[in-house]
Order: C-alpha cells, then structure tokens, then sequence
C-alpha cells in the first residue's frame, strides 16, 4: 500500500486509517478568526535569530522540499512570544495548492493562501528534534502565509534551487541562507497548541500564525509548480491542462 499523500486515496480523509491521532483533542491546521482570538498580554514578542551559515542541504521529501538546518548549538533559535525556554530552527518548508486560490493549511476566516510557509523548531529541554516531536510543548512552528503580488527576491534562491531536487528522495546542498528574510515586516501573531498537520500528526506542536503575509508571484507559484511529487503532479496536471505552463 502506497504512504499518506494528497491524492484521491491517500489523501488528508484517510490519514486517519493509519494515524488515530487524526481525531485528536489538538489536530492542525485550523480556521483563525480574528474576531474570535483572546489578546493576551501576559504573551511577549517573538524573538527570531538565525545564523545563514546553519543552513545545510534542501530536500525533496514527496510530499514538499524542505531546507534543513544544522542544529547542534543555539545559533538559529526562536525565544519569547508563548514558548518558554529555548527552540531550535530545524527546517522549513512549504504547502502549496495546484492553482492559486489554494494550497495554505491554516486559513483566515475560511480564506485559503496560495502558500504557507513553516518554521519548525525543537524545545532543546529535549536530546533531539525526535524526542521533542513527541512531547506535548517539543515543537514551535512559525507559519507565514504567501499571498499572491510582486515577486519575491527573497524567495528566488530557494525557488532556484527546486530544479535540482525535482524527484522525491533528491537532495542538494543549500548553504548560506539566511530564513529571516523569508519573514514579513511584522512579527504580530496569533497562537495555539496544535500538532503537525501531515503524519504523523504529533500534538507536540506550538503554533505561532504570523498575521502578516509574504508576498509570491504568480510566475514564482507556477515555477515551485513545476517542482513535483508524485500527487503534487497530478493536482498539476490537472490545473496545467488548463492554464498551461508558466515558466519564470
Ligand atoms: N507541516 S508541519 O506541521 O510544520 C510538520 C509536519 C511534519 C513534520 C514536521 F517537522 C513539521
Ligand atoms: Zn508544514
């Protein structure tokens, strides 16, 4: 039998065959309402350091690409806002849609993004990401939303990057990359106690929604379009039959 994915038989309904914690007390991604959300102001800001030079490699795992971190001291930690204690920045990644009105986990009063953008750091209270992963306070992830505008320079490198990682297991190196270019004027957020939002759905998550969003444009969409997992390319499929590739 084929692992979990986003397509018509293993898609989001079915995880929970596998993964009962799908039904959970704590399951992400959710629908923020602003109206809805508690100021709270016992929270403090976020602090963000990241070292460039801990970036390390970037990977096409199947179900996404992620860029990975070297994180055997504190030089790329996220400190402040609801967490206490120190995290350390492990990798990030992207969800993406087929088209343009889709593809962000969490939305905003039902609004899906284009993109979402994930931060995800271990509590170093714990020997390991591993560890951390199954601890109810182990990981914080900080989400972005890309919404669709002008280009994004910032983005271009990691972008660039896809070509050489275009099957899944590829992996290339990715130095010298500094992540908190990635993040919007503004580190105003909103939080929950939450859990990875693909398997294994570990209710081990933090989740720190940045309010504001990056900005991405249609033909850098279309490029990490052309980056493809086996069910990303069937969602591609379908849409580029329809609007027809768009390269950079
Ligand atoms: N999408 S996510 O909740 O950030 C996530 C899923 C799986 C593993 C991980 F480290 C982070
Ligand atoms: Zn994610």
């Amino acid at each position: 039998s084929h692992g979990w994915g986003y397509g018509p038989g293993n898609g989001p309904d079915t995880w929970g065959e596998d993964f009962p914690i799908a039904n959970g007390p704590r399951q992400s991604p959710i629908n923020i309402v602003p109206k809805d959300a508690k100021y709270d102001s016992t929270l403090k800001p976020l602090k963000i350091k990241y070292d460039p030079s801990n970036a390390k490699g970037i990977l096409n795992n199947g179900h996404s690409f992620q860029v990975d971190y070297v994180d055997d001291s504190d030089s790329s930690t996220l400190t402040g806002g609801p967490i206490s204690g120190t995290y350390r920045l492990k990798q990030f990644h992207f969800h993406w849609g087929a088209s343009d009105d889709r593809g962000s986990e969490h939305t905003i009063n039902g609004i899906k993004f284009p993109c979402e953008l994930h931060l995800v750091h271990w509590n170093t209270k714990y020997p390991s990401f591993g560890d951390a992963a199954s601890q109810p306070d182990g990981l914080a992830v900080v989400g972005v939303f890309l919404k669709i505008g002008a280009a994004n320079p910032r983005l271009q490198k990691v972008l660039d990057a896809l070509d050489a990682i275009n099957t899944k297991g590829k992996q290339t190196t990715f130095s010298n990359f500094d992540s908190k270019t990635l993040l919007p004027g503004s580190l105003d957020y909103w939080t929950y106690d939450g859990s990875l939002t693909t398997p294994p759905l570990l209710e081990s998550v933090t989740w720190i929604v940045l309010r504001e969003p990056i900005s991405v444009s249609p033909a850098q969409m279309a490029n990490s379009a052309a980056f493809s997992s086996l069910e990303m390319e069937m969602l591609r499929a379908a849409w580029w039959t329809t609007t027809g590739p768009v390269r950079l």
